[in-house]
């Protein structure tokens, strides 16, 4: 019997960390963990390392090699001993929305999006050192090291501070179109440049642990655009704490406006992608205030008629990122005596969810990344609310890949090809995909959408600026 080899992949995501041990030939899933990570915007790296621990006990016997994925953009700082100054400032962690506004007006957003492919908004790590420096310099004073949440777990695991170009693009010092740091861009924002992890190749290794080799690493939306070998025309939209939709381009993008960031991805490539603050959590919270759990959420939102009897929701319920809201709070609008019902509620609260999406799926498509289907990732997905209205309101076909953890699988992927030492990353056996049913009145459709744009475009114009508040 010859045995086969085996490779982890891991996604520390944020609100948990899951782990899976594929047949490194053929991607077959043979073991899962999972853990799950403190809630907050502010966390502990160690917590994460004990979630990892956690997640992949019992699991790693036999695995030649391990993959990193993580949440992105996450501001990991380290002082001259390795320890951590202060927990980690997380993407959607918001109060560095003044200082990403202050970058974007000392510099210019063309500036920005010529250099980095990306405007400095909240959650871009840059930002949050300016706030750092800003509003705790005894913490920034201390600050030998910064990392993001994937290359501190690859330095736990190897010793070695090392990135890859995916994760490094979200950063807002690192050039995708040049792969090259851009050390005046972090020193403009933070007075001076402390040391960055080296940036690795696609396949790459970046050191051993226990015996297995550790591969680059990634940013969670790379792993999972690895994992999926999306061709043109694939749009990737995930549903988990944050939206995300994305698709691979051959040419880095560069969006003034601020609402596409123009990422590397992990083949070598470009990743653009919009980001909303909120997703799934939009449905639990709505679930909760309805007093039902998801199944309960899905039969209340798929009894209502599309439309939701003209309730619109405008899920801002942490701030927002695409459009650039960050202390924007969410409203429901349109409503009447008769229409507020909870299956409207809970049909509105999936509807705006998406809708937010399908202008980030606009944004995508401006950049001139072709839409020709979408598929429909992250644990929203699961709903059978979000799976009947997403091909309502994203208006071209929708499929649902095999139920998977796509973003383990990625680093899982990224760990066999390092571990291949070839070319390309090695083909994995194709996931079978559910098409789900396209709708069939397209001009309802369309209403959904307008009537979304017209409240978004509402709460863009009298939404506060970050450079007008107070801290
Ligand atoms: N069937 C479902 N319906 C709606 N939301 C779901 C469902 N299953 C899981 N979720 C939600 O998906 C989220 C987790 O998704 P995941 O993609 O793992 O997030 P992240 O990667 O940000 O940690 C949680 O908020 C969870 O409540
Ligand atoms: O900030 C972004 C993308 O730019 C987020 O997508 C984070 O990478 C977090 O991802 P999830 O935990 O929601 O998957």
């Amino acid at each position: 019997m010859t045995s086969r080899t085996l490779v982890a992949g891991v996604d520390s995501s944020t609100q948990s960390t899951k782990v899976v041990v594929c047949d490194a030939e053929t991607g077959a899933v043979v073991r899962t963990g999972r853990a799950a990570h403190p809630d907050g915007t502010e966390v502990d790296p160690n917590a994460w390392w004990d979630a990892f621990t956690t997640a992949s006990e019992g699991l790693l016997d036999g695995v030649a090699a391990i993959g990193i994925a993580g949440q992105q953009h996450g501001m990991v700082t380290l002082d001259e001993d390795g320890e951590i100054v202060r927990p980690a400032l997380l993407w959607n962690d918001t109060r560095s929305a003044q200082a990403g506004a202050d970058l974007t007006a000392e510099l210019g957003a063309e500036t920005w999006a010529t250099a980095v492919g990306s405007v400095p908004v909240a959650s871009f790590t840059v930002a949050k050192l300016r706030w750092l420096a800003e509003h705790e310099p005894e913490h920034a004073a201390r600050v030998a090291r910064v990392v993001l949440p994937h290359d501190w777990l690859t330095w736990r695991l190897t010793g070695e501070l090392i990135t890859d170009r995916g994760d490094a693009s979200g950063t807002g010092y690192f050039s995708p179109a040049e792969s090259a740091y851009r050390t005046d861009l972090l020193k403009h924002a933070f007075g001076r440049t402390p040391e960055l992890p080296r940036v690795l190749g696609p396949a790459e290794t970046a050191g051993q642990h226990n015996g297995m080799l550790v591969s680059a690493g990634t940013g969670d939306n790379m792993a999972a655009a690895l994992a999926l070998e999306l061709a043109p025309g694939d749009v990737v939209v995930s549903l988990g704490t944050s939206g995300t939709v994305f698709g691979v381009a051959e040419t880095a993008a560069a969006d003034a406006s601020g609402e596409v960031a123009g990422f590397a991805d992990a083949t070598g490539r470009f990743l653009p992608l919009a980001c909303t603050l909120n997703a799934a959590r939009v449905l639990t919270s709505t679930a909760t205030l309805l007093g039902v759990d998801q199944n309960g959420f899905d039969e209340l939102a798929l009894a209502a008629a599309p439309g939701a009897g003209g309730l619109t929701f405008l899920s801002y319920l942490d701030g927002e990122r695409t459009p650039n809201l960050p202390d924007a709070k969410g409203s429901l609008s349109g409503m009447t005596r008769d229409n507020m019902t909870p299956q409207n509620l809970a049909r509105a609260a999936v509807e705006g969810m998406l809708s937010g999406l399908a202008a980030g799926m606009d944004a995508v498509r401006a950049q001139g990344v072709s839409v020709g289907r979408v598929l429909l990732i992250g644990g929203a997905a699961r709903s059978a609310a979000v799976q009947a209205v997403a091909p309502i309101v994203f208006g071209v076909p929708v499929e649902i890949p095999e139920a998977a953890e796509y973003v383990a699988a990625g680093a899982a992927r990224q760990a066999a090809w390092a571990l291949s030492s070839s070319p390309e990353p090695p083909i994995w056996q194709g996931k079978t995909r559910l098409t789900l049913d396209e709708p069939t009145d397209a001009e309802l459709a369309e209403g959904i959408r307008v009537q979304h744009r017209h409240y978004e475009a509402r709460a863009v114009q009298h939404g506060v600026p970050a450079k007008t508040r107070e801290d």
